[in-house]
Formats: C-alpha cells, sequence, structure tokens
C-alpha cells in the first residue's frame, strides 16, 4: 500500500492558495513525509485485506474494541531502550498535556481492560485494526505510519491461547494463497532465556534490557551484541552462553543445554502438540533466536517470516503476564500479535497474490436528453433500493458513458430516453452479452 515517494506535485490556485498555500502561493498536495494517502484503487486493496483480518477475527469468535490514536505519553514510557519508544510521535497538547500518536497497540488494550474492571468476564478475545505511528528521522526513509491488525487474549494462562493465536495467523495466510512454503513462524519463549540468565546468576533487573538487545540478532552483528551484552555488565562467559542456546533450532538440543522440567520446554512442547492437533505444525519451527523487541513480553513469543528472507517480519506477537502491574493494576495474563498492513502487500506482490481490485457497479443510468434526469433519478433510486449500486451519469455524450461502463465494470446500461419514455419504458443493455432489450421503468429488477 505504500506508494513509493510521491512526485514533488504542487497546487497552485491563485487565489486558494493565496489563502491556504505558502508565501508563493504553492500549496504542498503530498501527504506529511512517512505517511500515505489511499486513492480508491489503494483503498480497495487496503479494505480488501481489512476484510480478510476481520473474517478472520470473527472465525476465532474475537471482538472488535477501539480507542484514540491519540494516548498519554506515559502509557509508553519504558526504560528498556526498545526503538518503539525511542521513535515516540510525542507532543505536548494545547493543555499543556504529554501525548503521543500510539506506536503500538497492546497498551490500549491494557489501559481499556484496566478500565473496564469488573465489568468484563475472562478470557476477554479482542481485535482492532488501527494506525500506528513511530517518529522516526527521515535519513532512513520509512514510513512514519502503518495500519496494524491486533488479536489479544486476555485471563489465559495457559500456552492454549498462543496456540489459538498462531491459528488466527494462519487462517489469514491461508485466505490469502499464502502456503507454508511461503512463510514460516518462528516460535521461542522469552523463558528460554530467562533460564540461561539464571544458570549464569544474572540480576532479574537485567532481562528485559538483554531480551532487547538480543531481538536484534539479525540485525546487528553478532560482534556488535556481544558488545552491547557486555556493556550491560554480563560476563563474557554469560554472552557466550547466552549466544550459544540463542542460537539453537531443536527442541530437544534445548532440554539437553536447559535440563527437562524447565517451564520453557515444556511449554514449547505443549505448543508444539497443539499445533500439530490444529493442523499447523508445518508453518511453525522452534527458533531460540526469537526474542521480539518489546520490553514486557514474558513467555512464549512468535514471528512470521518469508522463507525467502527478501522481507522483514510480517507479523509478531507473545505472552505478556506482566504488562498491567506496570500500570498500577491486578496483572491478568495476556499474549497477542500485532499484524502490519505493509510487509504483507509486499508479499502479496512477491508472489503474484494481489486480488484483482478493480472496481464493480451493477448499473450505469443515463438519460439520453436533459429533461430526462428527474425520470433517471427515479429509476436510479428504485433501483437503490432493491440493492443494486447504480451510477447516475448526466452531462455526458454516449461515447463516453459506453467507455466508463466499461472502466468501472458497469453490469447493465439503462438509457432513459424520449421514445421508450414516452411507452413507459427503459432501455437495458447487458454489457456482458451486448443483449439489448426495453423493459417498463417500473419492473426494472
Ligand atoms: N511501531 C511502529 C509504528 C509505525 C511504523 Br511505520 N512502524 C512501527
Amino acid at each position: 500500500l505504500f506508494s513509493s515517494a510521491a512526485s514533488s506535485s504542487t497546487l497552485t490556485h491563485g487565489d486558494a492558495a493565496s489563502t491556504h498555500g505558502d508565501a508563493d502561493g504553492v500549496v504542498d498536495v503530498n501527504p506529511p513525509r512517512g505517511t500515505r494517502d489511499f486513492p480508491p484503487e489503494d483503498m480497495r486493496l487496503r479494505t480488501w485485506l481489512f476484510d480478510q483480518f476481520r473474517e478472520v477475527s470473527r472465525l476465532m469468535a474475537f471482538e472488535e474494541v477501539d480507542f484514540p490514536v491519540l494516548e498519554s505519553e506515559a502509557l509508553f514510557i519504558r526504560k528498556a531502550g526498545e526503538e518503539i519508544t525511542q521513535q515516540l510521535y510525542n507532543f505536548e497538547d494545547k493543555g499543556g498535556r504529554r501525548v503521543v500518536l500510539r506506536p503500538e497497540i497492546t497498551p490500549s488494550l491494557a489501559r481499556l481492560v484496566i478500565k473496564q474492571g469488573k465489568s468484563v468476564s475472562l478470557p476477554l478475545k479482542w481485535f482492532t485494526i488501527g494506525q500506528c505511528w513511530r517518529y522516526e528521522r527521515m535519513t532512513r526513509g520509512r514510513r512514519r505510519e502503518h495500519y496494524q491488525w491486533n488479536m489479544d487474549i486476555f485471563g489465559v494462562p495457559k500456552v492454549r491461547a498462543e496456540a489459538e493465536l498462531l491459528h488466527a495467523i494462519v487462517l489469514l495466510f491461508q485466505r490469502l494463497g499464502i502456503t507454508s512454503s511461503d512463510v514460516g513462524i518462528r516460535v521461542s519463549s522469552r523463558k528460554v532465556l530467562q533460564a540461561v540468565l539464571n544458570m549464569y546468576y544474572i540480576p532479574e533487573h537485567l532481562f528485559t534490557e538483554v531480551c532487547v538487545i538480543v531481538d536484534k540478532l539479525g540485525k546487528m552483528t553478532r560482534e556488535e551484541i556481544e558488545k552491547e551484552l557486555v556493556s550491560t555488565g554480563l560476563s563474557s562467559e554469560a554472552v557466550q552462553g547466552i549466544i550459544n542456546v540463542l542460537s539453537l533450532k531443536s527442541l530437544s538440543k534445548l532440554e539437553e543445554v536447559l535440563g527437562s522440567g524447565v517451564e520453557a520446554v515444556a511449554d514449547l512442547k505443549k505448543l508444539f502438540s497443539f499445533a500439530e492437533q490444529y493442523g499447523y505444525a508445518d508453518w511453525i519451527c522452534f527458533d531460540a533466536s526469537v526474542v521480539r523487541g518489546l520490553a514486557y513480553y514474558t513467555g512464549i513469543v512468535f514471528e512470521a517470516f518469508d522463507r525467502e528472507g527478501k522481507l522483514r517480519a510480517i507479523c509478531g506477537g507473545g505472552r505478556y503476564d506482566r504488562l498491567l502491574s506496570t500500570f498500577g493494576s491486578e496483572d491478568i495474563p495476556a499474549c497477542g500479535f500485532g499484524f502490519g498492513d505493509a510487509v504483507i502487500v509486499e508479499l502479496l506482490k512477491e508472489k503474484g497474490l494481489l486480488p484483482d481490485m478493480s472496481r464493480q457497479i451493477d448499473d450505469i443510468v443515463f438519460p439520453l436528453d436533459e429533461e430526462l434526469e428527474g425520470p433517471a433519478s427515479s429509476i436510479a433510486s428504485s433501483l437503490r433500493k432493491k440493492g443494486r449500486s447504480v451510477d447516475l451519469v448526466e452531462d455526458k455524450r454516449l461515447k463516453w458513458v459506453f467507455k466508463h461502463a466499461e472502466r468501472i465494470n458497469a453490469s447493465r446500461l439503462i438509457l432513459v430516453g424520449n421514445s421508450e419514455w414516452e411507452r413507459g419504458m427503459v432501455r437495458v443493455k447487458i454489457l456482458s452479452t451486448r443483449e439489448e432489450f426495453e423493459v417498463k421503468a417500473g419492473e426494472l429488477e
């Protein structure tokens, strides 16, 4: 959906610009840097994609929720050095309040769950599709906004919840025509890292910071990661131990290193066994290097990736059992994922899976003379009441109308002409078969 940088088209409207434009009366018609417009064709693709998100949410029996894009900055202040909190789109409003354009959805979800308090019964299965923002120096020319589909389950402490979320992700990919040969989902648990830190007696307060650092595996060199880990105070032995465990891709090897009976291994085994029952085992694989970059994850984490390795993560999520207490509330076990609107479209383009996005209209109604505009309107009105989409066209030459009918894939062209109208009739042309006939205006279906 993110078109390449728009041309520097500008608009000079003479007087209009003098009130709206800058000094020389020129208005920049491009949207703010890093943001997108959605002209009709792009909007049809976005609507189609969001309809797939909604249909999967319906299949999973999730309820839709929403909240403001604008949130208190306090909801996102975290000290773990995450990229997401270092790129807050934050400002002070006219009331002197510190606010942000939200960078993610989960804290707003947590806020709403806390606000709803005892009035909601657990488990909660909520979803939303919302725009998220970041303020990044445009040097990297990256987007500053995207839309995310979020699915979250509150009140289920067991990995059955993560298994449900993974099912939703697989259902979505299958609906788009993507197979497990195109995409995989790497699965691990932050409890793996927790177990390793315990092995080296590393203090608990370093856990979140270490997670954020090792999430950069694959984006930074191993040396840079090791350097950052050492800078937190870890011994080089502990750093090597962490790097070695995070390179594991087999659960049995992990069990050898961590020992049996470790919660992380038990959780993952249970999750992989659920995957067999759901029938999506071939979509997922254990990969200890997956930690995800958000500070609040506490357990299972996962991310979907294109197996050709050309694109960034398609979606990601995990368990966050202690987020609510960071907002001063009682903790409720929770897990969820975010699924952005940009990488998935790049993948669909790569795979030739973009759907046909051309328009489709049922009827064009066209009065052949000006004094027939009234009758044409009443015909359009009665057809619309019957549920047909009608493009009422006026002040055009017939040649243009036929071209227009092709352009918008109209099924029928309904011509209102004097000679027919005098007999209470209209002329109908079926555009697919070129069939043409007269119908009583009142009997038009
Ligand atoms: N968090 C976030 C927000 C906006 C974009 Br674009 N990417 C990531």
